[in-house]
């Protein structure tokens, strides 16, 4: 297959200039002349020889056969192939000719003629491979013209004369990717991704299809993954083949990005915040994450839904109609006071492992706890974190609950203790920064408003709302990589049916140790479940709120003593749901505890609405994001925001509460003032809650 390179010419002057003084011809003037004067001296030392012409015949052949032959090794196409027959029949025939006894002045104009002819056909011979320059890439002929526009469509909108080494099609025929080398004169990958969205306006790409800009194999390389098909606009239904007895250790599988690969997450270090607006598709993304959490034969799933338990209900149903022997949901809270004890049995869970692992670690040789079916990962998964985690007006218990959650996602990443956060928004006091930054996997659906994807993405060039194309898309970014489209598997009841029957079945129990720490309130767990989530004369009775405190650690666990309800021990499918207890309070040992302060959380009010930050603040925080760092000097700062002076940038910022930092600190080379990221964003944040005063609009 034919190729060739596209490199710069700049490049080529680069190479230094050598006189070559061999006999292998340049071009095809003097390959014509060479070859003429060849022949003319063989055809001369024939005739002094006087050979017989057969001889001529015979070489003739030879020549020809052995052109076919290396021909079709060098896989030259068929125009160099018969152009060097064409040569080889010629020559031959003149030189059979002349040794026939043609006449001196007859063979002269004829090579002359023939010389001359196949000089004028000489460009047929080129092959179109050439080889390529040490390090290049070489380009599909069929591509060619694709890198050939895509490099000068690069160096027209970014203005970086950049060289396309590669293009590769989508094997899903819905688009393809463009390797690019970045000239060494200080572009980098931020450079081209700030301009992605002019480069899928160039390409005229159509709606929802766009330019993502991903590292390439190294610093000074990108890869511009180009959707031409909106993969992203088709349903993906959830992979039916999809067992059990995965592990925690392996990606978890969301669906799918553009290129049809598998968009997947690691979670067993990394926390997870996801975000999107009402009818976005978030629902459905926590019921793939709890059937991949779920399939692990490592891992728990508990989950807390105060908007009605939505989120568990029919995780539960097959549990709760005897499909089931076990919940594929280890634990669900829909009331305040069930969440909290469980964000508390899962911080004592990890505080102990942080000892009890010890040996374990020890045993493997590492620092971080080995899991495994006897001691499984718990993952608390939240719907609407921000009805718990924003700040303001809150109860004791939404309080607790939050500094409980926090305080697993910050200790539990070693020890298996791990929390998924959604919520509709992510900004403006919603979720605490800390909660956010301590997100290794961030996951934003379709919002309102761009800034909230902004602020989910700490302000990444790349973003564009344009590239989701409704519910089930959205960008997805884990550890430190650039967000990417993708579109989330859907999962349909019936498929959550399936699955929880399967989860049901294998997933691991909760290790005794644990059980023993969780206490009374793991114990019995099972019993709340059914009362307020069970169907039928079950699901009528109150649900009865657990009474603080019920997870409190056990010092010294001793042997197992679970299943002390007798919901747990019916174990089989045949065991029909049992009927509720004749007293509601039973399983809580006969406390009489009141019901759950209803007031607790305001489930029916709507989100407030975000209050939208100063221009000159998001400004702020996107040349941050630009620059790549936690602090910038004030020069730089005031330069990207188009500020004359360092004095003039400070006076913008002032009235949000933003000021240059009291220390100098390195940049550079040099010890200057400037200011922290950490700032902004708490200015940010505050600006969000309201606490800062609306200040008049300074802009450059
Ligand atoms: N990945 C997907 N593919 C196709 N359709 C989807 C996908 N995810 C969600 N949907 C559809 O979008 C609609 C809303 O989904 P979902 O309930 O998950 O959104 P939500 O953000 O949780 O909304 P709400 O907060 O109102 O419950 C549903 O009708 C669902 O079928």
């Amino acid at each position: 297959m034919s190729t060739m390179s596209a490199r710069p010419a700049s490049r080529r002057r680069q190479q230094p200039a050598r006189l070559d003084w061999s006999l292998t011809p340049r071009g095809a003037v003097s390959g014509t002349v060479q070859g003429a004067l060849a022949l003319s001296a063989v055809a001369i030392g024939a005739d002094i020889a006087d050979l017989d012409p057969l001889i001529g015949v015979s070489a003739t052949m030879a020549a020809a056969t052995i052109s076919v032959l290396t021909s079709f090794h060098a896989q030259r196409p068929p125009a160099a192939l018969l152009y060097r027959m064409g040569c080889w029949l010629g020559a031959g025939g003149w030189l059979t000719w002349t040794m026939a006894g043609a006449g001196l002045r007859e063979a002269v104009l004829t090579l002359l003629a023939g010389a001359g002819l196949a000089g004028g056909l000489a460009p047929l011979a080129r092959s179109r491979k050439r080889a390529a320059a040490p390090g290049q890439e070489l380009v599909l002929a069929r591509t060619a013209q694709s890198a050939e526009q895509w490099q000068r469509r690069i160096q027209a909108v970014c203005r970086v004369p950049v060289t396309v080494t590669n293009v590769i099609a989508w094997p899903t025929g819905a688009g393809y990717d463009v390797h690019v080398d970045l000239p060494p004169t200080g572009a980098t990958v931020d450079t081209i991704a700030g301009q992605s969205k002019a480069l899928a306006a160039a390409a005229r790409l159509p709606h929802g299809c766009g330019v993502e800009v991903l590292d390439g194999a190294h610093r000074g390389s990108v890869v511009l993954r180009v959707s031409t098909v909106n993969r992203l606009q088709e349903r993906l239904p959830y992979p039916a083949d999809l067992g059990t007895g995965a592990s925690i250790y392996d990606p978890i599988g969301l669906g799918e990005f553009r290129d049809s690969s598998l968009a997947g997450i690691c979670l067993r270090e990394a926390a997870t915040l996801a975000i999107g607006k009402r009818g976005s598709g978030k629902t459905n993304l926590l019921d793939v994450l709890t059937a991949g959490i779920g399939r692990c034969r490592d891992a728990l799933v508990w989950h807390i839904d105060l908007n009605g338990g939505g989120l568990s209900q029919l995780w539960l149903t097959p549990w709760l109609e005897g499909r089931a022997p076990r919940p594929a949901v280890d634990w669900a809270a829909k009331d305040p006071e069930e969440a909290l004890a469980m964000a508390e049995a899962a911080v004592s869970i990890v505080k102990d492992r942080k000892n009890s692992g010890a040996a374990r670690k020890r045993a493997a040789n590492t620092k971080l706890l080995p899991l495994d079916e006897t001691l499984p990962e718990l993952f608390i998964v939240v719907d609407e974190a921000a009805e718990i985690m924003k700040d303001g007006t809150a109860t004791d218990v939404i309080r607790d609950l939050k500094a409980a959650l926090e305080e697993l996602q910050r200790i539990g990443r070693n020890e298996g203790g791990n929390v998924v956060v959604s919520s509709l928004r992510g900004a403006g006091g919603m979720i605490p920064v800390n909660v956010r930054k301590l997100s290794d996997v961030r996951i934003g659906m379709f919002v309102q408003d761009k800034s909230e994807l902004d602020f989910l993405f700490e302000y990444d060039p790349g973003i564009d709302p344009a590239d989701l194309t409704g519910p089930g898309s959205g960008f997805l970014r884990t550890d430190e990589e650039s967000p990417r489209p993708f579109k989330a598997w859907e999962l349909k009841p019936t498929d959550i049916e399936v699955q929880a029957v399967r989860i049901g079945q294998a997933r691991p129990d909760l290790d005794e140790r644990a059980q023993q720490i969780a206490g009374d309130a793991y114990a019995n767990r099972y019993a709340r479940m059914r009362r307020a989530f069970g169907s039928g004369s079950a699901a009528n009775l109150p649900a009865p709120a657990p009474q603080r405190p019920l997870a409190r650690p056990t010092p010294a666990p001793a042997a197992s003593a679970p299943g002390t309800n007798p919901f747990e021990a019916w174990g089989g499918f045949q065991s029909p749901a049992p009927a509720a207890p004749a007293n509601p309070f039973e399983a809580w040992g006969g406390l009489q505890i009141p019901a759950a302060p209803a007031a607790a959380l305001d489930q029916t009010a709507p989100a407030e609405p975000a209050r939208p930050l100063p221009e000159i603040v998001t400004r702020t925080l996107a040349a941050f994001a630009a620059a790549r760092d936690d602090r910038m000097h004030s020069e730089p700062l005031a330069e990207a925001l188009g500020f004359a002076t360092p004095a003039d940038l400070a006076e913008a910022l002032r009235p949000y509460g933003i000021t240059p930092m009291d220390q100098p600190f390195q940049r550079g080379g040099k010890a200057r003032r400037g200011y922290a990221l950490a700032d902004v964003e708490t200015a940010a944040e505050r600006i969000g809650r309201g606490e800062l005063p609306d200040a008049p609009e300074t802009s450059a």
